[in-house]
């Protein structure tokens, strides 16, 4: 049984895993990522850990089209991720909120929301600016939308208020939201509580299960807050120098010597040696 049949999530049944096979990615004669291959199963929480210039964006700018493999592949179901561009691959359902947050600060939350919905309206903005009779109704079905994922990140109230204007850890939502409105069967999330104070680290965490039990998708997360990843993940990859040193549950990464070796050699604060402390249920040596 996994942690998403536990929590009484129902999986969507379109969603398939993600297969991760012999991918290396160099810059010169630096190996960003060298023959790494994991599989997040379907509907799983799966965080990528790793000391810093471990590979984790390059993993994600994979995942997202935006770096291209020099070998291996990354299958998601039928879809070559590995073979798309961005934009094609937004369209097989896999969204990602940026680390950095790109949102319009000028304009409000629902106009934000708007933008990541664009590519699932028939009409495209020339007719919706024109008003037309078809823009107009689409328009209603996707404003309710998105309401309702507002309202499910805790947003509803803040719909008209230009994001700029906001908190960062609201910001962080709103850039979660927007990815979720293209309906993703895979949500890709940079460093979701980076910056967060820990009200809004434990708001983003909580966000984030909601997401998987309500919607029955994949998430997968780089994180560097090991306390968090440690209590949200069903599954860890965890990367060190481009190679993959370990992959399994929060509990064995944890007691995983060579892992241990990698964040202590690192001078990464954020260490498995911390987060066992704040996490004692889940200590080495403990059953899994
Ligand atoms: N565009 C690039 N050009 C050249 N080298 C790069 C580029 N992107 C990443 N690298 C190098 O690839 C390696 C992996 O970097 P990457 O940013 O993927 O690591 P990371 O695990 O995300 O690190 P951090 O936790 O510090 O963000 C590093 O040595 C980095 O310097």
């Amino acid at each position: 049984m996994t942690a998403a049949d536990a929590d009484g999530t129902r999986i969507r049944s379109d969603v398939p895993p993600v297969e991760v096979s012999h991918v290396s990615v160099r810059f010169g004669a630096i190996r960003a990522l060298n023959d790494v291959s994991f599989t997040v199963a379907p509907g799983a929480i799966h965080a990528i850990i790793g000391p810093n210039g471990a590979g984790k964006s390059t993993l994600f700018n994979v995942l997202s089209g935006v770096y291209k493999a020099a070998e291996g592949e990354v299958r998601f179901g039928d879809a070559r991720l590995d073979r798309m561009r961005p934009f094609q691959i937004a369209g097989v359902g896999v969204a990602r909120a940026f680390q950095n947050i790109a949102l319009s600060g000028a304009q409000t939350v629902a106009e934000n929301l708007m933008l990541g919905r664009h590519h699932l309206t028939k009409a495209g903005f020339l007719s919706s600016g024109l008003r037309l009779p078809r823009a107009t109704g689409e328009g209603r079905l996707h404003g309710a939308r998105i309401r309702e994922i507002a309202e499910f990140l805790d947003l509803g109230a803040k719909l008209h208020t230009p994001v700029g204007v906001l908190s960062y850890g609201d910001q962080k939502r709103v850039e979660v939201a927007r990815a979720l409105c293209i309906e993703p069967r895979l949500l890709l999330l940079d460093e979701p509580v980076a910056g967060m104070n820990a009200e809004e680290t434990s708001r983003m965490a909580e966000a984030i299960r909601e997401i998987r039990s309500a919607l029955g998708i994949s998430i997968i997360l780089v994180e560097h807050d090991m306390g968090m990843v440690m209590s949200l993940a069903d599954r860890v990859t965890v990367l060190d120098f481009g190679r993959l040193i370990a992959d399994g549950t929060p509990a064995e990464v944890q007691r995983d010597p060579e892992v241990i070796r990698a964040y202590l050699g690192s001078g990464d604060e954020d260490n498995p040696a911390d987060a066992v402390a704040h996490h004692p249920t889940e200590a080495p040596g403990s059953p899994s």
